[in-house]
């Protein structure tokens, strides 16, 4: 193929024709896929796979590449960009040279970028906003009602974390999966959940008001260099060599208990020992004898965000342990879910780290959820990070619509009709919101259209009555950065799908010099 079109300059021109074809209908045909998704009426999202194209490839590629950055707006930016393949199909036919359509893309893209700096609303960072976004994200992902729940877990999760004048750190929210049939949903915790219990069955199962004291200590009698017979020459001496052994663990031991005694006899607190060492059998006893909880082999990572959940200090000794290494938390027990036991850390006071526990019947339930409160948090955080949001509902789509075809009339030449075609694209969004939704795309935009002349609020779409709102009362927004990021890359992409054979012939013009 490829010696063919060197030596033969119209095949070469065929080619690149059919290479343009096959964008065009390749976009279309991944904007139909994609369409039903948009909106909190649209199905639940399809991993679309298989298909070869080199298109198909670039507008999944620009697709995951918005959702890497931001975890949202992939289904609008396949939309739009399938929505400015299909109106540049119609000006190429009528002989327009793809290269003017581009330039028009791009003097859209900046205009559009201008329109979604004035249109958008900076916002306090309070919880009335940060629900707002959190909700109408959630509503495009899972059912209303459980919609609702995450809604305020994961921006309770936030709020909790997020420290003054300093960036969230979105992994202080762990969330943890348990896959179970039961009536308590999924939840928030102001701590976190450690995947095993206390290993003695005379501990407590449930304190409350507990000093946390998380260590690295070993509480182990090890047997091995004492049994290895290097150390001792008889019976008796091998005897006071494990006596004293013993006698050195148990002072740590005698240690915490002291400290517990200190602080906890005679009140109503309580007291936890969270330790990234063994503790073994004999040091279990001690410390259940004394009322006092006690895990074993709690894994690193935890040890880490037990600290900033209860405050105190991960001790790596015990010589000198005072009340203020210590964590705190209101409660502290013990769930068993099956083989499972779990221990909950939770009411701590001012946790740095929470744990956003998940709770459903089977796998692809858990998951669902959790990529929900995925975005939910992100989304929170975009608008944490943009201080603004954009109102959503079609809104800055339409608004858009009318400043561009504005616009066009003061853009000289036939790369005008690139910005028309991108105006036209952008109000995808409105009539795919529309169909999803039952209405009528057409008679949904032009009463949308008809509201915007009248209204000098930006207007959008109600799903329920199909007619037009005000998204800021409505409580609908979108965030900044993703829609800037789908303004920049729809263009973009758009304008490689449309000049392939631009790019094709610059690449056999290399090969040929
Ligand atoms: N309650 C609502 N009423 C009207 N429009 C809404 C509502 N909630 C969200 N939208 C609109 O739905 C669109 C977002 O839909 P959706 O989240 O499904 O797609 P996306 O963000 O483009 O892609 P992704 O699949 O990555 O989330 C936005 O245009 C938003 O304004
Ligand atoms: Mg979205």
């Amino acid at each position: 193929m490829a010696a063919i079109s060197l030596l033969n300059p119209k095949a070469e021109v065929a080619r690149a024709a059919a290479a343009l074809a096959v964008n065009i209908s390749a976009a279309k045909g991944i904007q139909d896929v994609m369409r039903t998704n948009l909106g909190p009426k649209g199905t639940v999202k399809m991993l679309v796979s298989g298909a070869a194209s080199d298109s198909f490839i670039l507008i999944a590629r620009a697709s995951t590449a918005q959702d890497d950055m931001t975890g949202d707006g992939t289904t609008s930016t396949v939309l739009i960009i399938g929505e400015l393949l299909k109106q540049a199909d119609i000006y190429i036919a009528d002989g327009l040279h793809p290269r003017l359509l581009a330039e028009g893309f791009d003097k859209a893209r900046a205009k559009t970028l201008e329109i979604l700096e004035k249109i958008k609303i900076p916002i306090e960072v309070n919880k009335e906003n940060l629900t707002d976004i959190a909700r109408t994200s959630l509503k495009t992902k899972v059912h209303p009602n459980l919609a609702d729940v995450l809604t305020d877990i994961c921006v309770d999760a936030v709020l909790a974390i997020k420290q003054e004048n300093k960036p969230v750190d979105l992994h202080m929210v762990e969330i943890m999966e348990m896959q179970h049939k039961t009536d308590i949903d999924t939840q928030l915790i102001k701590g976190l959940v450690l995947d095993h219990g206390a290993r003695h069955p005379d501990m407590p199962k449930r304190v409350t008001n507990a000093y946390i004291l998380t260590c690295n200590v070993s509480m182990e009698y090890e047997k091995s260099e004492v049994n290895s017979g290097f150390f001792y020459k008889t019976a008796e001496e091998r005897e006071k060599l494990v006596q004293a052994e013993r006698e050195f663990i148990d002072q740590r031991v005698k240690k915490v208990i002291e400290l517990k005694r200190k602080l906890c006899n005679g009140t109503n607190k309580n007291f936890v020992v969270l330790n990234q060492k063994g503790i073994d059998p004999m040091s279990l006893d001690m410390l259940a004898k004394e009322g006092i909880i006690a895990l074993r082999r709690a894994k690193r990572r935890n040890m880490e965000r037990l600290a900033l959940a209860c405050g105190g200090i991960a001790l790596n000794h015990l010589d000198d342990i005072q009340e203020s290494q210590l964590g705190f938390a209101g409660l502290v027990y013990e769930h068993v879910l099956g083989e499972n036991k779990y221990t909950f850390v939770e009411e701590c006071k001012v946790p740095l780290s929470v744990t956003i526990l998940i709770k459903g019947p089977n796998k692809h339930t858990l998951t669902q959820i959790k990529d929900a409160v995925r975005d939910g948090l992100r989304a929170i955080n975009n608008a944490i990070e943009d201080k603004a949001l954009i109102p959503g509902a079609g809104a800055f789509e339409l608004t858009a619509y009318n400043e561009l075809m504005a616009f066009k009339d003061t853009v000289k030449g036939k790369s005008r009709l690139g910005v028309a075609a991108y105006a036209e694209a952008l109000l995808v969004i409105p009539k795919v919101l529309a169909t999803n939704s039952g209405f009528d795309a057409q008679d949904t935009l032009v009463k949308l259209q008809e509201e915007s002349r009248l209204n000098p609020e930006p207007i959008g779409l109600d799903l329920t009555s199909g007619e037009a709102i005000n998204p800021k009362e409505a409580g609908i927004f979108d965030n900044y950065i993703v829609k800037k990021q789908i303004i920049n890359s729809c263009s973009v992409i758009a304008s490689n799908l449309l000049l392939v054979d631009e790019i094709m012939r610059a690449g056999m013009s290399s090969l040929k010099g």
